[in-house]
Formats: structure tokens, C-alpha cells, sequence
């Protein structure tokens, strides 16, 4: 059996939410220390909603830290090729979930969607959002992969993360940073997805699930063979100290 990641359950998303909450504003803080800004990635699906539930908690003066949102990049961890207002767009789920209900006065982020112009070629989407990171990573020709300072994912019922899914031969990517996907089991077919390794090379990454829906997929992963080797089983035996350490870890 491989080394375990941390995993933490909690009974309500309410205290998901808090504990994911003080996670990223610990990543935030580590990453101003690094750099000065924040760049992340995000998921599509149910995350964007867990997220803005844990950003957006009201201001009641007890809490210790706040996201400097004016020094975030958000860029997406994978995304679908429609339009941004399209119903399936991750950057679409984002912007209704979180960057509208963001307050003026929080500052805004600097998100990177996909290039709608390019839409009907999804090899140049994907090749053009990887321009896009390296452009803004440090170094860039000299970077041999993009360092995310946290990468937020998502796990899907059949164990793929971002587009990456069980079997597919872009789990054996390894020349890219950002790769096209033109046979998605899950709609929408055509998609883009950052690749394995620039996945796990993120200084932080942090699986968020939601639901009792979810819990045959993590035993899954956590406690098989078979688990480990879909996607989310890949991203975490590659990741290895990148996941949560803080607080008490349980088993689910
Ligand atoms: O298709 C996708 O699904 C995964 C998982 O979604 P969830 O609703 O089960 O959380 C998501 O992380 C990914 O970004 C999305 O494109």
C-alpha cells in the first residue's frame, strides 16, 4: 500500500467551508511570503460553490486573516470549450459562485479564463492557455513546470480529476503543460486540463468533496490498488507532502 495522504472529514460544509477557509489563507499567506502574489488553480464542479462559502464568510471581527484578493491569479485547473456563459463553463460556475458576490472593496483577482476566440480547436485553446501560464510564471522558457501555489481540485465519481480521467492516455502525458481532451466520458466532450506532473508539482494541492456521493470513490482511492491508480489516486501518490498537514488528521 502506498503512503496515505492527510484526509480530513467533517460533518457539515458549513465547517468544510471553515476549515478550507483557514487552509487557503494559510497557502495565501505562505505564497505572499514566497513571492508577493498568489496564483492558484481552481476546479469546476462542486467547488466554486465550497469555495465561495469559505471566502466569503461575513467579517464579524474574529477573523484573523482575510483574502488579499487584489494579489490573487486564478487560473483553472481544467475547463470546458464553450463559452464563458455557457452552463458548463467552469470559468462561467466560478464567476456566478464567487468573483460576482466578491465586495468592492475586497479587491478583485486576476483570472484567466480560456480564449472563446479559438473555440472550435481545442488543441490551440489548450495551447494557448499554456502561453498564458507561461507568461506568467516566473522564468518562463527557463521554467520546466509551472508552480501553482495551490492547486484545488475536485474528485469525480469515477475518480478523474480536473479532465483527466480513469484510463485516458493523457494520464501519460508528460510534454505538456496544458492538454486538449476531445473524448471526455463526461460532458462536454472537448476540453482543456493541465497535465499530471504540472498537478503535482504545486507547492500546495487540496482535494475538496462534497457529499455522501463521494464516499465509495475516496474509500476507493484511499484503501485499493485499483484505487490508486485513477486519477485522484495518481495526484496523490505523486503529491506527497504537497497535501494538508495542519490539524488532526481522520480516516474517513
Ligand atoms: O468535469 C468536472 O468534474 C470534476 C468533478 O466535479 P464534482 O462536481 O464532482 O466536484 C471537476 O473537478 C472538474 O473541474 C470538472 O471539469
Amino acid at each position: 500500500m502506498s503512503k496515505q495522504p492527510i484526509l480530513y472529514t467533517d460533518p457539515s460544509t458549513d465547517e468544510l467551508a471553515a476549515r478550507l477557509r483557514k487552509y487557503v489563507l494559510q497557502c495565501q499567506k505562505a505564497a505572499f511570503e514566497r513571492h508577493g502574489i498568489f496564483q492558484i488553480a481552481v476546479s469546476g464542479g462542486s467547488l466554486p460553490a465550497t469555495l465561495s462559502k469559505a471566502l466569503l464568510a461575513p467579517d464579524d471581527g474574529t477573523l484573523d486573516d482575510k483574502p488579499q484578493f487584489s494579489k490573487w491569479q486564478i487560473f483553472f485547473a481544467d475547463e470546458r470549450a464553450v463559452p464563458l456563459d455557457h452552463e458548463d463553463s467552469n470559468y462561467g460556475l466560478l464567476k456566478k459562485d464567487l468573483l460576482d458576490k466578491i465586495p468592492g472593496t475586497s479587491g478583485s483577482p486576476t483570472v484567466f479564463p480560456i480564449n472563446v476566440k479559438v473555440l472550435d480547436n481545442t488543441q490551440e485553446i489548450a495551447d494557448q492557455y499554456q502561453d498564458v501560464l507561461k507568461d506568467n510564471f516566473a522564468g518562463k522558457d527557463a521554467v520546466r513546470l509551472p508552480l501553482f501555489d495551490l492547486i484545488m481540485l475536485g474528485c469525480g465519481p469515477d475518480g478523474h480529476t480536473c479532465s483527466l480521467f480513469p484510463g485516458h492516455e493523457l494520464l501519460r502525458e508528460h510534454d505538456t503543460w496544458v492538454a486538449p481532451i476531445e473524448d471526455s466520458p463526461k460532458p462536454p466532450a472537448r476540453r482543456i486540463t493541465l497535465t499530471l506532473p504540472v498537478v503535482t508539482h504545486a507547492e500546495k494541492i487540496a482535494f475538496v468533496a462534497t457529499g455522501g456521493g463521494k464516499k465509495d470513490i475516496l474509500k476507493k482511492i484511499l484503501e485499493t490498488e485499483e484505487g490508486q491508480g485513477l486519477p485522484c489516486g495518481l495526484v496523490n501518490e505523486q503529491a506527497g507532502d504537497k497535501l494538508p498537514t495542519e490539524g488532526k488528521p481522520m480516516r474517513a
